[in-house]
């Protein structure tokens, strides 16, 4: 099977700027990477790791200091701003200066690279306008004038203009920054059907680790230090290379459950039997209070039981078997328990 032809695809290419006549900054590169019609892929990477340079270099805003990107099999460099924006679309982190234009007015200039600058809209392009505000749940402020709206509603029209300039690559740096929790999983859950449904290839930069793990097909996960470690976003915890790239003192990247946890690893030991939510929120509850946990035969263990659905924690120590009633009642029991093994850390 011949593999398909990348909508996107960048070669030998390093981002960075020119600081003076010779003097380079090398943000990244290089980097030899593919954006594949129908998938979403997440850009990862610290703060300064280079998402937003990557992005731009990207969407030929800033030129590469060496390498290519080619969008359908053209170098961006040597094609035309017309014939890019059908191509590509991207939306920025940047306050759009909007002046006194509406919401409509504001999306319907995304149909512009289809139309030319006095080209009438047809009842085609009306259309995909209407499809972008209501698939970003804009479509109620239409009317409104963009400058009065909140910076959620503003990103979200900003992202309907994309929609509505309907190109096959999407570029989109950090969408979700000003959305709260159901609008930011609104939205990852349109751009992964819309990547599946309409074969685009979407790029997002975002900071939201748990929601890139669960909707991007791939993610590409940028280091400080300017590498580039592309996968399946499961192969990459597993790995370990997200610990890597994020690797901060104090920062601990849970593996069973894809997160980040504020909480350094406990010493004392305990074991915990059971599985499902119950486990999981026991398991979270033990290591805030600082324990670590272990499969291994450990002096305190902790079993859950369920019975007539009221949950059951049952402490194990030195011979003495105790039942609780609640996650509260088992850490005030775990409180007036002697230390009795450590980990050796
Ligand atoms: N115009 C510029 N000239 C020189 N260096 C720049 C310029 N813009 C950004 N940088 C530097 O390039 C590096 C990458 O910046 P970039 O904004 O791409 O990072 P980012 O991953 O998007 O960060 P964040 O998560 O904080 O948005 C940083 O060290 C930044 O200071």
């Amino acid at each position: 099977m011949t593999a398909p032809t990348p909508l996107l695809e960048m070669q030998a290419l390093v981002i960075g700027y020119k600081l003076g006549r010779a003097e380079r900054k090398r943000v990244a590169g290089p980097l030899n990477l593919a954006l594949q019609a129908g998938e979403l892929v997440c850009l990862l990477g610290p703060n300064g790791a280079g998402k937003s340079t990557l992005m731009r270099t990207l969407a030929g805003l800033q030129p590469p200091l060496s390498g290519q990107v080619q969008i359908e099999q053209i170098d961006t460099q040597h094609i035309s701003a017309a014939e890019l924006a059908r191509k590509l679309s991207i939306v920025l982190t940047d306050r759009v200066e909007a002046g006194n234009l509406t919401v409509q007015e504001l999306v319907t200039l995304g149909r512009y690279p289809h139309t030319g600058w006095l080209g009438n809209l047809t009842a085609h392009d009306q259309a995909i306008v209407r499809e972008a505000l209501a698939a970003t749940n804009t479509a109620q402020f239409a009317t409104r004038r963009v400058a009065t709206l909140s910076d959620g509603e503003r990103q979200k029209v900003m992202l309907a203009r994309a929609l509505a300039q309907d190109t096959p690559v999407v570029l989109l740096d950090e969408p979700t920054a000003h959305l709260d929790l159901p609008n930011r999983v609104q939205l990852m859950r349109l751009l992964h059907q819309l990547a599946r449904q309409t074969q685009k290839a979407i790029l997002l930069s975002t900071h939201e680790l748990d929601l890139a793990l669960q909707a991007a097909d791939r993610v590409w996960l940028l280091h400080d230090e300017g590498q580039l470690h592309a996968g399946v976003p499961e192969d990459l915890v597993l790995s370990g290379t997200f610990e890597v790239a994020f690797a901060r003192e104090g920062l601990v990247f849970d593996q069973a459950t894809g997160t980040f946890t504020i909480h350094k690893p406990g010493t004392r030991l305990v074991r915990l039997d059971g599985s499902g939510p119950l486990a999981f929120w026991t398991r979270r509850a033990l290591q805030r209070e600082g324990f670590m946990l272990t499969d291994d035969e450990a002096p305190l263990r902790v079993e859950l039981r369920e019975q007539n659905s009221a949950s059951q924690w049952v402490s194990h120590v030195a011979g003495q078997i105790q039942s609780h009633h609640s996650i509260a009642d088992l850490l005030t029991y775990l409180r007036t328990v002697p230390d009795l093994g450590q980990a050796q850390l």
